[in-house]
C-alpha cells in the first residue's frame, strides 16, 4: 500500500534505529538523560528560544502549552479549523478548563489583527477574560498553508496589545520555513511559545518539542509530569529525534512531490485539487469521500477523509516521485 494518509506515518531510518539502540540514556525525570538534554538544547537553538521540552506527542505539547499559559476559567482565541480546537478531543476544556473562542481565518487560516482585537474579552465581573491566542503554521485543515511571518507577527502584536500570550502550533513549522524560505526562528520570533513535531515530515518515530522562555519551559515540565508525560530513559526515542531535526532541509522534496501529485490529480475530470504550499494536497471528490477512498484503497493507495466530499493526501519521505505517479494512475482509473 502507498500511504498518503498523513506525514505521521513516516517510519524511522536505519540510522535512527541504530541511534536509538546506541543512545546514552538516564532518568529524564531527574533531568539525567543526556540524549534528551541534548535534543532539548539543540531544538531551542534551532528555533531561537531560551529552552525546550521534549514531549511524546504534538497534542501533548499543545495541551501543555495551553495549561501553562492559562488559568481555569480563562478564554483563548484560536482559528475555527485549528488542530487544537478540532482534533484534540476538547482538551482545551478537559485539561485546562478554558473556553475556546473561535475565529474564522478564511481560506488560508491566518487571523487578522482586527479579528484578534474583536475577539479579545477583558476579564471583569461577568466575562472570563482572554489570556491566550493560538495560531497554526502550516495550517493543516486549510491544506498545509504556510502563513507569512508578517501575518503571524501582526496577529501576535494585536494579542500583545491586550497582554495576551501567543502559542504557535507549529506541528509542521519546518514545512512552513521551507515554503516561506525563512529560518524557522524567524517564524517563531513573534510568538511566546511554539510546538513542533519531530514525528511528521522530519521522520522521527516519536515525539515533539515545546519551546519558549526558560521560566515557561520549567513550568511546562511540571505540567508534562501532571499529564503523565514524565519519561525515564527516553534517550532511546530522543536520539532519532536529534537526527530528525537535521532532516528539516529535505522537506522541499515532499513539497515538490505534492506539486507533482496535485498537477496529476488536477487533470482528472471531476476532481477539485488545491494548489499546495507544502506537503498537503486537498481534493474535492464531487461525491462521498468514502467512496473515493475505498476505490483508491482497492488500487493500493491510502489517503485521509477530510470532509464529506474532501480527501487529503500528504507526501513524506516514505513516498517518492514514482509512488506519486502510481497514486495519480490509481486515481485516474476510478
Ligand atoms: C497542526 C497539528 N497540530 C498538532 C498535531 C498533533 O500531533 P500528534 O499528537 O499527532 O503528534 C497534528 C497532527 N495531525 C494529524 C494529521 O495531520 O494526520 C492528525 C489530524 O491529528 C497537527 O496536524
Amino acid at each position: 500500500m502507498l500511504d498518503f494518509r498523513s506525514d505521521t506515518v513516516t517510519k524511522p531510518s536505519e540510522a535512527m534505529r541504530e541511534a536509538a539502540r546506541d543512545a546514552d540514556v538516564g532518568d529524564d525525570v531527574y533531568r539525567g538523560d543526556p540524549t534528551v538534554n541534548e535534543l532539548e538544547a539543540r531544538a531551542a537553538e534551532v528555533v531561537g528560544t531560551e529552552a525546550a521540552l521534549y514531549v511524546p506527542s504534538g497534542t501533548m505539547g499543545n495541551q501543555i502549552a495551553i495549561r501553562t499559559h492559562t488559568e481555569r476559567g480563562d478564554e483563548l482565541l484560536c482559528e475555527t479549523d485549528s488542530h487544537i480546537y478540532k482534533w484534540e478531543l476538547g482538551g482545551i476544556a478537559q485539561h485546562s478548563g478554558v473556553q475556546a473562542r473561535t475565529i474564522d481565518g478564511g481560506d488560508r487560516g491566518a487571523l487578522a489583527p482586527e479579528q484578534v482585537h474583536d475577539g479579545y474579552v477583558a476579564r471583569d465581573g461577568h466575562r472570563p477574560g482572554t489570556s491566550l491566542l493560538c495560531v497554526e503554521n502550516t495550517h493543516n485543515s486549510k491544506g498545509g498553508i504556510a502563513i507569512p511571518v508578517d501575518d503571524i507577527a501582526a496577529a501576535a502584536e494585536a494579542a500583545r496589545d491586550h497582554d495576551v500570550s501567543v502559542h504557535l502550533d507549529g506541528a509542521r513549522l519546518f514545512n512552513a520555513a521551507a515554503a516561506l524560505d525563512v529560518p524557522a526562528s524567524e517564524i517563531v520570533a513573534p510568538v511566546d511559545t511554539v510546538m513542533f513535531c519531530l514525528s511528521k515530515g522530519l521522520g522521527a518515530p516519536v515525539g515533539s518539542i515545546l519551546a519558549g522562555p526558560e521560566s515557561f519551559i520549567e513550568e511546562a515540565r511540571r505540567v508534562r509530569k501532571l499529564f503523565g508525560g514524565g519519561m525515564r530513559q527516553a534517550g532511546m526515542i530522543a536520539a532519532p529525534g536529534l537526527l530528525a531535526l537535521e532532516n528539516r532541509t529535505r522537506l522541499q522534496e515532499d513539497h515538490a512531490n505534492a506539486q507533482l501529485l496535485a498537477d496529476g490529480l488536477r487533470d482528472i475530470e471531476g476532481l477539485g485539487v488545491s494548489d499546495p504550499d507544502t506537503n498537503i494536497v486537498l481534493v474535492d471528490t464531487d461525491g462521498p469521500a468514502e467512496t473515493f477512498l475505498d476505490a483508491l484503497e482497492a488500487e493500493g493507495v491510502l489517503a485521509s477523509r477530510f470532509g464529506p466530499e474532501q480527501v487529503r493526501f500528504c507526501t513524506h519521505w516514505d513516498v517518492d516521485g514514482s509512488d506519486v505517479e502510481t497514486a495519480i494512475d490509481a486515481a485516474s482509473s476510478l
